[in-house]
């Protein structure tokens, strides 16, 4: 569904992914994992091309991003930095419009408006609503198409417990009926409940998977990290 091969991209001044190779099959939920400034937004962008690879590719579906369909996007669901909606318009007119956006038809509005618990917020605007509405009216609109490749970053961001939770029903329910998720999150208890994988991302490249069914993940995880800066430092000072 999502494949990265050997996918590099570099920004000015140095920082970005380099390297990434990786894949999320139908029925996967694969969580990333890093400190901030690892390069989980820049994957996930390069996932939707929103930006473009300087080495590598990335296929969706099985197609190399250039090639993909216009048509294909419908079947893909993503929730990357802000919810993108209208401010102007309430919760409803912007679920519909996404709707629309992606081929669906607005009948499904409803059943999102419910799933997510909307109801009371839905004949608001957009503007006026908390950070925490606005997250979950983003994840409304992503998933309520029945995407079949969903890209979430840090989707849990401003979400109350009860929001958490319903976030975990909705992706999981999404991954039993065959789609591919990739998720991005700093909630390592969180990841270790709801992925099949757990990749580790630092420094702007895939550095393994992490194991869950550890006790202490807080511990494992920055032990990871911790042996890969000092490799990398090792590596560095070697090539002085
Ligand atoms: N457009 C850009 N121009 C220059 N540098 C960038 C750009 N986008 C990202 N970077 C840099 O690339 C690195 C990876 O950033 P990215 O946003 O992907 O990290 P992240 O893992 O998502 O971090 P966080 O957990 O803080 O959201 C960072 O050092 C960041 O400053």
């Amino acid at each position: 569904m999502l494949a990265f091969e050997d996918v590099t991209r570099r920004f000015r001044g140095g920082d970005g992914v380099t390297g990434l190779s990786f894949q999320v099959e139908p029925g996967e939920i694969v969580a990333l994992i890093g400190l901030n400034g690892a390069g989980k937004t820049t994957l996930m962008r390069l996932a939707l091309g929103m930006l473009r690879p300087q080495q590598g590719m990335v296929r969706v579906f099985g197609e190399p991003l250039d090639d993909l369909p216009a048509g294909a996007w419908g079947q893909v669901g993503a929730l990357v930095e802000m919810p993108l909606a209208y401010p102007e318009l309430t919760v409803r007119e912007n679920l519909r419009i996404s709707s629309l956006l992606r081929g669906s038809t607005p009948g499904i509005v409803e059943g999102a408006v419910d799933a997510w618990r909307l109801g009371p917020v839905a004949d608001r605007r957009f503007r006026q609503l908390s950070l925490g509405n606005r997250q979950r009216v983003g994840l409304a609109a992503a998933l309520q198409h029945d995407p079949r490749l969903i890209v979430l970053d840090e989707p849990s961001n401003a979400l109350d417990p009860a929001s958490a939770i319903l976030l975990r029903e909705q992706v999981t329910r999404r991954a039993q009926a065959g789609a591919a998720v990739l998720i991005s999150s700093h909630h390592l208890d969180e990841v270790a409940r709801i992925a099949d994988r757990v990749l580790l991302i630092n420094a702007g490249r895939l550095i393994g998977q992490l194991d869950t069914t550890g006790h202490d993940l807080e511990r494992a995880f920055f032990e990871r990290i911790r042996a890969d800066d000092e490799h990398r430092r090792t590596d560095e000072e070697a090539s002085r």
